[in-house]
Parts: C-alpha cells; sequence; structure tokens
C-alpha cells in the first residue's frame, strides 16, 4: 500500500462513508479537492482568473463523477500577501464564473494570508441516483470518455518553458455532465479521471475486488496522464450501442479498453504525491 492509500486507510472504518469520489449521505454528496501552487500549478503557467475557475471545474468532476448536481461550496483560501486587490478580484472572478456556470452558491469558507495560493473546496451536491465506484460484474465494459493524454502533453509543455491555449485541457477541462446524467441507468460504476487512466482504472478494480483485461492497447503516454477529468465508466457489453448514442448525442465518444475479470490489477505509471 502507498503512503497515500495508507494515510486514508486510518479514517476507514467498517461503516466508512470514505472510497466514492465523494461521501453520500442520504441524497447528499460531499466531496473536497485541494488545488495548490506548485504540487497543481505554477503562478507563471495561469492567470489568477485560470487557477480560481481550474479549482472550481476539478471540484464540481467529483461530484459530475457521481452523476450528482453540485448546489453549494465551501472555499479554503491562502493566498499570498503579494497579491494585489486586482489579482484577488480575478481569482474570485475565476471561481464565480465556475460556480456560476454550474450552478453553485458559495455559502462559505476560510481565508489566510500564505506564501503560496493554495485553494481548498467543499461541494455539496444533491443524487438521486449516484453513480458510484461499485457494481463492477465480471465481464463488464470499462472504457473512458472523449479523448485522453492531452493534459500530460501540456503540462510537458509548460514544464518546458513553452505556453498553452487559454481553451487546452490542462488550463480548462471539460465535464460530462449531461452525458453521465442520460448515460447512468446503463451503467454499473464510474469515477473522474484525475490522477490518470492506468492509476484510476486500479481504484475502479480496487473498490470491487476485481482485475482488469486489456483489450485495447494503450500507451504508457495517454494511459499515464493526470488531470484528464473525462469519465471512466463500466457498463454490460449489451449496452454499448446504447451508450454510444448517448455519447454521440452528448459529443463525445466512448473507448472501451479493458473487461472486468477476477483478480487485481496494479498500475506501473509514477505516483504523482508520494
Ligand atoms: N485526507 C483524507 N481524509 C479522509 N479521507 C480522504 C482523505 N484523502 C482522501 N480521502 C478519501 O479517500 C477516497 C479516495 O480518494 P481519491 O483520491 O481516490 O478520490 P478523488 O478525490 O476522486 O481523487 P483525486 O484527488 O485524484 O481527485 C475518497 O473517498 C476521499 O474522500
Ligand atoms: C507543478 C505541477 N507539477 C505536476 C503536475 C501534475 N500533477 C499534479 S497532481 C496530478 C494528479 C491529479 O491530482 P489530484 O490527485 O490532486 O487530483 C498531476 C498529473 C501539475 N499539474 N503541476
Ligand atoms: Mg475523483
Amino acid at each position: 500500500m502507498n503512503a497515500e492509500n495508507y494515510f486514508i486507510s486510518t479514517f476507514c472504518s467498517s461503516k466508512t462513508h470514505i472510497g466514492d469520489d465523494g461521501a453520500a449521505i442520504g441524497k447528499w454528496i460531499y466531496s473536497k479537492d485541494l488545488f495548490f501552487e506548485n504540487i497543481h500549478f505554477k503562478r507563471k503557467w495561469l492567470t489568477p482568473y485560470q487557477i480560481g475557475y481550474k479549482a472550481m471545474i476539478i471540484n464540481i468532476s467529483d461530484a459530475v463523477a457521481m452523476n450528482a448536481v453540485p448546489k453549494y461550496a465551501l472555499l479554503g483560501a491562502a493566498m499570498p500577501k503579494s497579491m494585489s486587490l486586482h489579482q484577488m478580484d480575478e481569482l474570485s472572478r475565476g471561481i464565480r464564473t465556475a460556480a456560476s456556470e454550474y450552478g453553485i452558491e458559495i455559502i462559505g469558507g476560510d481565508t489566510i494570508g500564505n506564501s503560496k495560493l493554495d485553494l481548498s473546496v467543499t461541494i455539496i451536491s444533491h443524487a438521486a441516483n449516484p453513480l458510484l465506484r461499485r457494481g463492477l460484474k465480471r465481464g463488464d465494459i470499462i472504457a473512458y470518455t472523449g479523448e485522453i493524454g492531452k493534459s500530460a502533453k501540456q503540462l510537458r509543455y509548460l514544464m518546458s518553458g513553452g505556453s498553452v491555449h487559454t481553451q487546452s485541457r490542462f488550463v480548462a477541462p471539460k465535464l460530462r455532465q449531461s452525458f453521465i446524467a442520460e448515460a447512468r441507468p446503463y451503467l454499473r460504476c464510474g469515477m473522474d479521471i484525475s490522477d490518470g487512466l492506468f492509476s484510476d482504472i486500479e481504484k475502479l478494480c480496487r473498490a470491487n475486488r476485481m482485475g482488469v483485461r486489456f483489450t485495447k492497447k494503450v500507451p504508457k503516454k495517454i494511459g499515464c496522464s493526470g488531470e484528464e477529468y473525462e469519465m471512466l465508466i463500466a457498463f454490460s457489453p449489451r449496452r454499448l450501442q446504447t451508450l454510444r448514442r448517448i455519447a454521440a448525442q452528448n459529443r463525445t465518444t466512448i473507448t472501451p479498453v479493458a473487461r472486468a475479470v477476477r483478480g487485481s490489477y496494479t498500475n506501473r505509471c509514477k505516483a504523482h504525491h508520494f
């Protein structure tokens, strides 16, 4: 077990709510993600507006991944004392733009001065029919939505001193809210792809105590690309055509990569955090 999973496991008990993209308590889902300077972004890569916007989108992603409608957000902001009021305005505008795109009200938070710009967001969302990580059955198809691999490519450009377009995946991820809402009845389980396709397939496998047999060769550059915020989904093979149609109606695609089998799966990508 890696250090991240070890730490998380210390909070798990027999009746744990931990293990999904968010915790489902009744019809409400609670989720949190951190967006920290020098871990998730460099300040020279993104404008304050883009930092605020992306911090919200990566958080909303966990709600969308559970087929939940985000309603409220609590915002933790640690900001360098050197930030001007104009930069704060821009950071706030990015946060507010993403919040209003998804109908979210910011209901509170906390603000401190710090050496870095770090944001922590709690999203409270509502789910009538949540999509969980558990529910996988033997023989199910495991697939991802859209295209993956771009985020890591754009990160490489940025790391080597280049710049990326304002609409690029790394700057402004696109979520699959309408697809998931329509596809939910045909899905067995799902989650968003934040760590990378292979790493998140491993999380899905662990949640279900199962393994996978790959049916498509996925290059490491694509399979290990993090911060894609596409969806990883699993479904019965007889649902493939229906799901392809729903995907097309929602301007995306589905790429099957594996089948669920007995056993376990461990990915070989470099870990992001520990
Ligand atoms: N510090 C922590 N304390 C308690 N629970 C945690 C902590 N860190 C993570 N978790 C929980 O562990 C589970 C697995 O987390 P995981 O990182 O896979 O979720 P995620 O938020 O979707 O991932 P990502 O950080 O890549 O977006 C989730 O239910 C999450 O809420
Ligand atoms: C400065 C800098 N260095 C590295 C990366 C790459 N990166 C950081 S965290 C992560 C996985 C998802 O994070 P989380 O587990 O928090 O969802 C990835 C791919 C970056 N974005 N910025
Ligand atoms: Mg997630």
